[in-house]
Formats: structure tokens, sequence, C-alpha cells
């Protein structure tokens, strides 16, 4: 076993950031293939790999007695006419569960099954999202302006499985229609 010593660590309640550890980035060019629209994905990143979200992977051991945790950011945008997402994924251990407490921003929690269940569920200030064993997530932050801020805890062991939803995508997108968060079949599911 390996021993671990409490820690302390400070996540900022505004901007969703720690200034004890280093934040995993992920820009517009490490997104291809994952908007619906390619040619709007395309015109973006010419004009600048643009910092679409960030997250902490806070070290805890990868064991199913260890609990991960962080925040994840991220910030407003879209890119044609769907809402910046984070890549989405399973995982790697199917049935581990994750819970997400939103502390900033306003947004969605896009969920699915590998047997084709669909759901999403708003992210607000206050509002918790339980994702269950089993149902790939992806945050979608739906503000103009503001970054979407949550917090998140997982099994230590769960790991990710992004192979699945870069091959396939998600069955629903959310993409604005009439200035407002509406979601549809994806156009491009591949499954
Ligand atoms: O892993 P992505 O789909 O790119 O999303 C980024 C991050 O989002 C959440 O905060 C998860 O809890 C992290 O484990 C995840 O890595
Ligand atoms: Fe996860």
């Amino acid at each position: 076993m390996t021993a671990i010593f409490p820690s302390l660590h400070e996540f900022n309640l505004n901007n969703g950031l720690s200034s004890t550890r280093e934040p995993i980035r992920r820009t517009l060019s490490k997104m291809k293939g994952m908007f619906h629209d390619q040619a709007a994905f395309e015109a973006q990143l010419s004009k600048g790999d643009a910092l679409l979200y960030e997250f902490y992977d806070m070290g805890v051991p990868d064991s199913e007695k260890d609990v991960a945790y962080g925040t994840s950011i991220t910030y407003p945008g879209k890119v044609g006419d769907e809402y910046h997402m984070t890549k989405g994924h399973f995982h790697t251990v199917i049935d581990t569960a994750e819970v997400y407490y939103c502390l900033r921003g306003h947004g969605y929690m896009m969920m699915e099954t590998p047997e084709g269940e669909t759901q999403w569920l708003e992210f607000l200030p206050g509002k918790a999202v339980y994702v269950p064993g089993r149902w790939a997530h992806r945050s979608i932050n739906v503000h103009p302006t503001e970054p979407l801020v949550t917090f998140f805890a997982f099994p230590g062991n769960a790991g990710h499985d992004y192979g699945t939803i870069e091959s396939k995508g998600f069955r629903k997108l959310m993409v604005e229609r009439d200035g407002k968060p509406t979601v549809i079949d994806n156009p491009r599911w591949n499954g």
C-alpha cells in the first residue's frame, strides 16, 4: 500500500483555479473532430489555438479506495453554433461514478450510456450532478461570458476512456437556436 499524507489544496471560488497545482489545459487544436461544424472549427483554429477548458489531476493514487478530485473550468464561447465543451469520456472502469458540484456559471452535463440512453442536467451555482457508473459525460458551458466552474470527485481507479467518444461522438449535442441552448441529435453520430 502506498502511504499518502493528508494534504490541503486551494481552489479559487471565482475562477476555479488552484494556486497549489498546475492545471491540464485543452486548447481548440486538442478538440479536432469533436465539434459538429468542421468548417467553423478550422476557421476558428486558423485565428489561434484558444484555451477551451482546464482541469486538475491532483495526483491521488489510482486505487479504488482513493478519491480523485479537482476543479474543471470550461471557458465561454461557441464553435459555429455549438457551445464550448469538454471532450467527454466513459470511465475505463466503466461502472465507476462521478459527482460534479457547480461553483460558477451556467451549463449542462451531457450524458449517455453504451446502450443509447441519453440525459442532460443543468449546472447552476449550488447544483450537484451525480453521474452514475456506465454514463459517459461531457461538461458544456452555455453562458455567453462566464466560465463554467465545477468541482468533481470520482474513484481513483476510474481512468478515462476517450476512444469511444472520439470515434462515435455523443448522440446528442447542445447548440444555440434562437439564442437559446437546444439539444439536437448529432448529425455526425457514428455508432
Ligand atoms: O477528460 P475530459 O473529458 O477532457 O474532461 C476534463 C475533465 O473533466 C472533469 O473535470 C473530470 O472529472 C476530469 O476527470 C476530466 O479529465
Ligand atoms: Fe469522468
